[in-house]
């Protein structure tokens, strides 16, 4: 019989499997020392690695009993921190089998901090010693002011426990001296030194805090994920429901219901920057505010975070996709809001869909996993429909707001001027509404002055050396940059081709050039412009949507951030600059994405008791996109999107996956791009397309070529993958990615 991990082999100190937060092909196996206790699977442990030392985690299955023992490597330390729970591990593996990436290259996201598995840094401070107990005990000749301190120390300081140490500041400004009085006090021996363990504090949330009173159908639908969650089981639900209508409000329950369970609750949020609102609405419901998670967090921030999740201290938490790497001991919910945007896909490293990994994530947990939307994804909406995920539909506005009625302006009847990107019927809806005090919205879908910079003279247009991009215009800061790479140049006076003086002309639209055109049209109007670059960070936004509730705004023009989930109750109306901008490009869900936004930002409109409108500057008012916005039937929508896509076998009727290959020397990119062509995979229900130049067949230096693989729904696309990728060579100047479910086909 072969020996399995935790026995003894025969011949020496037990082995153990370690997987590396590295992209590796699979763990390492490595070599128990007398001096150590065998480490438990998941344990954190400190092994060698050619050369140096670094940290990876004890992993599930056997060590190989045939590798000679002078091979063996032994492990140097087992790290004090709680042991990656079974879940987690399978997580991982699950992870890095479907998305087709290394295991170790997973494991990386789930040791996202590495210094919370050092050992929490103690602080020096002070502390009562034995003769100061005995003086407040017994009393003593000491001075006033060294009374006050040992008083302070019993009472004011001690919480229950007058033996705790504390920091010198904290303990002099309590009693009310300088901090030489305690360095006297300690050579009197009255205080002695003491190390302070920083275990980070977490606020609990209040249980006992009723949400507001719920709406028949949203109590209706809070009590049905109540349920839920109360089996402590598996399970997926739609939470679908008109902006507006309160979905945050009805899943706060689902949080509620967890943590009344003793379980921890996860919200992922698409953008945790834009997200001010949501946490006052959390801390209303439960008077604190939910741990936070996301790649901006301060590091000791993220470490202590990581370590309150670790040991349960954190109880709810709110986070971007990467927080369902954090190890949660007993996950309860994951929600995710707004589960249709595209932002849940990470698109570097491992590439992989927040949305659909948290529902592993909750199913591996026993857990319960709410998707939520106003305009859910056809993957869901299609897995709603066939029975695999429950549903519930919240059908109106709250408090009898009235969903927005939206309208086109057809840019062929009623262009704008000459130069100019708003048209006359909307330039008078926006007078019209500020006139009535409200307030108004202009959205346009791209950051900047102006798109593209063209050469009068000779049509010569400004581009990215690095990139297939135009420059963007970026007026403020009087540069041309590159949205992909970050490129950026001054503008420069003469044309680069041609030499012609003061021949360079922006060419249309960007939130900039709109505010310009609505600082001519509306001088007196107090106007805010809300993109990532005007805004860069979540104080920012914090105060953009303070001052526009506070009504110290009256237009707000901004890109697809303004669409975020935000409640103004005085704004109105909502212009839309250039609705057909989504539909250009065409892939294979531009019609439903642009329906997904556009209704997202119409949906900003009329929420409290003054009904919205919404206007769409269109070029084609009869494409079935506007249509769709016109009538409100998204359903039908969404249907008819389904009906073309089932015979073809596209999403979400079979599955795609895309490879990426690239490199900086073109030739050696095409011929690997070429070989793969070559050992294409075929067969019943599987297709390939390709290799072909990719939209951006240049990117921050490096030329791509896409292949894309389209499979029939029963057929498994990870083996055909594994295998395809196993047959070509590439070398290391080389990169192919995989990316499972493409979102993104540039
Ligand atoms: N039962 C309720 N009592 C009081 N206020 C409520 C109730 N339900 C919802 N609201 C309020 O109505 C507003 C809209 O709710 P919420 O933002 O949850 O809607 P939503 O469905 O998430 O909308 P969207 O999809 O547009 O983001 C919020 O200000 C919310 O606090
Ligand atoms: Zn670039």
């Amino acid at each position: 019989m072969p020996p399995t991990a935790g026995e003894a082999l025969p011949q020496g100190r037990p082995r153990r499997r370690v997987l590396l937060p590295l992209p590796l092909a699979g763990a390492y196996d490595y070599r128990v020392p007398e001096d150590l206790d065998p480490p438990e699977l998941g344990a954190f442990v400190q092994v060698p690695l050619g050369g140096r030392e670094t940290i990876g985690v004890v992993w599930d299955g056997d060590a190989d009993p045939n590798l000679p023992e002078r091979r063996l490597k032994n492990i140097t330390a087992v790290l004090d921190v709680p042991p990656m729970t079974a879940t987690l591990r399978k997580f991982v593996d699950w992870v890095a089998a479907y998305t087709v990436s290394p295991p170790g290259a997973v494991l990386r996201m789930a040791m996202s901090s590495p210094s919370a598995l050092e050992p929490p840094a103690a602080k020096a401070g002070w502390r009562l010693s034995a003769a100061g107990r005995a003086v407040l005990a017994r009393g003593g000749k000491v001075t006033p002011t060294r009374m006050r301190v040992l008083e302070a120390l019993e009472g004011e300081l001690s919480q229950g426990d007058a033996n705790e140490a504390h920091l010198a500041t904290t303990i002099a400004s309590a009693a009310g001296v300088s901090s030489g009085v305690l360095r006297g006090m300690a050579e009197a021996g009255l205080l002695e030194p003491a190390l302070i363990a920083r275990a980070a504090e977490f606020p609990v949330p209040d249980l006992r805090k009723q949400g507001p009173a719920l709406a028949e159908d949203q109590q209706v639908a809070g009590a049905a994920l109540r349920q839920a969650v109360a089996t402590r089981g598996f399970g997926v639900t739609l939470l679908q429901g008109v902006t507006g209508s309160g979905k945050t409000e009805v899943y706060l329950e689902a949080v509620a219901e967890c943590l009344a369970q003793g379980r921890q609750a996860l919200v992922l949020l698409p953008e945790i920057a834009l997200s001010a609102q949501w946490l006052e609405r959390f801390e209303a419901r439960f008077g604190c505010p939910p741990a936070l998670w996301h790649s901006e967090l301060g590091s000791r921030r993220r470490r202590d975070t990581w370590r309150g999740v670790a040991e349960g201290r954190v109880q709810a938490l709110v986070g971007a996709r990467s927080a369902l790497f954090l190890p949660f001991p007993d996950l309860g919910l994951v929600v995710v809001d707004e589960e249709h945007e595209t932002s849940f896909k990470q698109e570097e490293g491992v590439i992989y869909s927040a949305r659909d990994m948290a529902v592993v994530r909750a199913r591996l947990n026993e857990a319960a996993c709410v998707l939520v939307s106003a305009t859910p994804s056809l993957e869901t909406l299609n897995n709603a429909e066939t029975g695999r995920y429950a549903s519930l539909n919240l059908p109106v506005r709250h408090g009898g707001a009235t969903l927005p009625k939206v309208s086109t302006i057809d840019q062929r009847v009623t262009p704008p001027e000459r130069g100019r990107f708003l048209s006359p019927p909307l330039v008078q809806a926006v007078r019209d509404a500020i006139g009535r005090g409200e307030q108004a919205m202009l959205f346009l879908n791209r950051r900047g002055y102006a798109p593209l910079t063209l050469c009068r003279t000779c049509g010569h247009r400004m581009r990215c050396p690095n990139c297939t991009a135009w420059l963007v215009e970026h007026r403020i800061q009087r540069r041309l940059q590159c949205h992909h790479c970050g490129h950026a140049e001054p503008i420069p006076p003469t044309c680069p081709e041609c030499g012609a003086e003061g021949s360079l002309t922006p060419l249309g639209p960007g939130v900039e050039r709109v505010q310009e055109e609505a600082s001519e049209l509306f001088p007196d109007v107090r106007r805010l412009v809300m993109a990532s670059d005007t805004l860069p960070g979540p104080a920012a936004a914090a105060e953009a949507a303070r001052a526009i509730q506070a009504r110290e705004v009256d237009l707000i023009i901004g890109t697809q951030i303004v669409a975020k989930g935000w409640h103004f109750p005085h704004l109105t109306l909502v212009g839309v600059v250039d609705a057909d901008l989504g539909l250009a490009g065409g892939d294979l869900r531009a019609a439903e994405r642009t329906v997904q936004l556009l209704h997202q930002v119409a949906g900003r409109a009329g929420r409290a008791e003054a009904p919205g409108q919404v206007m769409l500057q269109s070029w084609n008012p009869e494409h079935p996109v506007m249509q769709a916005l016109i009538s409100g039937d998204l359903e039908g929508f969404m249907a008819a999107e389904a009906d073309q896509r089932r015979p073809g076998h596209w999403p979400p009727f079979g599955r795609l996956a895309a490879l990426i290959v690239s490199g900086e020397d073109e030739r050696e990119t095409d011929a690997i791009a070429r070989d793969l062509g070559l050992e294409a995979p075929g067969g019943e229900g599987v297709e390939v397309l390709g290799p072909a130049p990719a939209p951006l067949a240049l990117l921050r230096g490096r030329h791509r070529r896409r292949l894309l693989i389209k499979v029939r729904r029963d057929v498994a696309v990870q083996p055909i993958l594994r295998e395809w990728l196993s047959r070509v060579r590439v070398p290391a100047s080389v990169k192919v990615q995989v990316d499972v479910d493409p979102v993104s086909f540039l």
